[in-house]
């Protein structure tokens, strides 16, 4: 439904994204994560014909963006990161003026506006003024504009953001009963919004698209889906150089203790690190005569499942340490 190939855009001479290449299959949710400045926004606004491409293309319902901007306008809804409301309109004219500009025939108009109201919660507020509504019902009437024409593709950018945790529930839910009949990218910097909303993701670092995959595939196929916490005496720093010459050892970080998901009480003087294996291999025994032999003091180590967060942090902090085959085994999936 959405085919991404080999897309680049440079902004003057900075590459904002390069050789970005994903496809969408039709009712899946593709999470589209990365840190910020990543390229995201670029790669959004080109899908949904807002921005021209420097080189490759990206097509939507089999036509291209560029050539058919008008036929991808009709099939696809585009929620930007700040959506594009008329403050003055009320709800439901918005939505009747939306389906206008999108080309819905005079004699389909209501039904799509009531059924988009419906479909967003918004029966409450159709007939009230855009200026006084809320962030989270605007971003609703964001979403109802972005569905309205009832498009088999939709992109949101960043659907979530600034929303209370109880709109964020809402939003994720409305979007999540939007799978199957529709075809969606989500792009979020947001790890809880992939791992609760999409079938896949795709990961893009600096402009570049580093994995592609089920968020559970690419958690075994990285790290082996485990990995340990540990608790020493002495520098957080100078164990990190120990362990990161551990045969087997992927990826050494230090675990942020004062956090709600932390295991460990801190204690002055100790240091507290998260080491993710490589796939398939069990450091365990090698990271444990390591430190002693480095006279750290072990106070607890033990085996831990890695998480989505691990993949991210793994794939967006430590380029140098991909392992080519992954790269290349989860391009072989899109293409596939
Ligand atoms: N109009 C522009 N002119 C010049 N550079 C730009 C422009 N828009 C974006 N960039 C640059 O392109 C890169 C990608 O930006 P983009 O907004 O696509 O990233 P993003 O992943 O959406 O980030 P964020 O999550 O912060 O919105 C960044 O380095 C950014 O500074």
């Amino acid at each position: 439904m959405i085919e991404v190939e080999h897309l680049s855009k440079t902004y003057g001479s900075t590459p904002a994204i390069t050789d970005v290449t994903f496809n969408v299959e039709p009712g899946e949710i593709l999470g589209f994560l990365g840190p910020n400045g990543a390229g995201k926004t670029t790669t959004m606004r080109i899908l949904a014909g807002y921005l021209p491409a420097t080189n490759g293309s990206a097509k939507i319902a089999g036509f291209d963006v560029h050539e058919n901007s008008l036929a991808v306008r009709q099939r696809i809804g585009y929620l930007p990161e700040t959506p594009p409301l008329y403050p003055e309109m009320t709800v439901e004219g918005f939505l009747h003026f939306v389906t206008r500009i999108k080309g819905v025939s005079a004699g389909d108009r209501s039904a799509k506006v009531q059924a988009a109201i419906a479909r967003c919660n918004l029966q409450e507020k159709r007939r009230v003024i855009i200026r006084k509504l809320s962030k989270g019902y605007r971003q609703r009437v964001g979403i109802a504009q972005a569905i309205v024409h009832d498009p088999p593709a939709i992109i949101l950018d960043e659907p979530t953001v600034g929303l209370d945790p109880r709109q964020i529930i809402e939003v994720r839910n409305l979007i999540k009963s939007l799978a199957g009949t529709h075809t969606i990218i989500l792009s979020t910097h947001i790890l809880p919004e992939v791992s609760m909303t999409c079938n896949r993701v795709a990961i893009i670092n600096r402009g570049n698209i580093v994995a592609t995959n089920t968020p559970e595939s690419l958690m075994t196929q990285l790290t082996g889906g485990s990995g340990y916490e540990i608790e020493i005496a002495g520098s957080a720093n100078l164990a990190k150089q120990v362990l990161q010459n551990v045969a087997g050892v992927s990826l050494v970080e230090s675990i942020p203790t004062a956090g709600a998901h932390s295991h460990f009480t801190p204690q002055d003087n100790r240091a507290y690190l998260r080491v993710i294996s490589q796939p398939g291999r069990e450091p365990g025994q090698d990271i444990a005569a390591a430190l002693v032999r480095a006279e750290f003091g072990l106070y607890e180590m033990r085996r831990v499942s890695a998480t989505l967060e691990d993949v991210f942090l793994q794939l967006t902090r430590e380029e140098k340490q991909f392992d080519p085959e992954v790269d290349s085994t989860a391009n072989e999936g899109e293409a596939a």
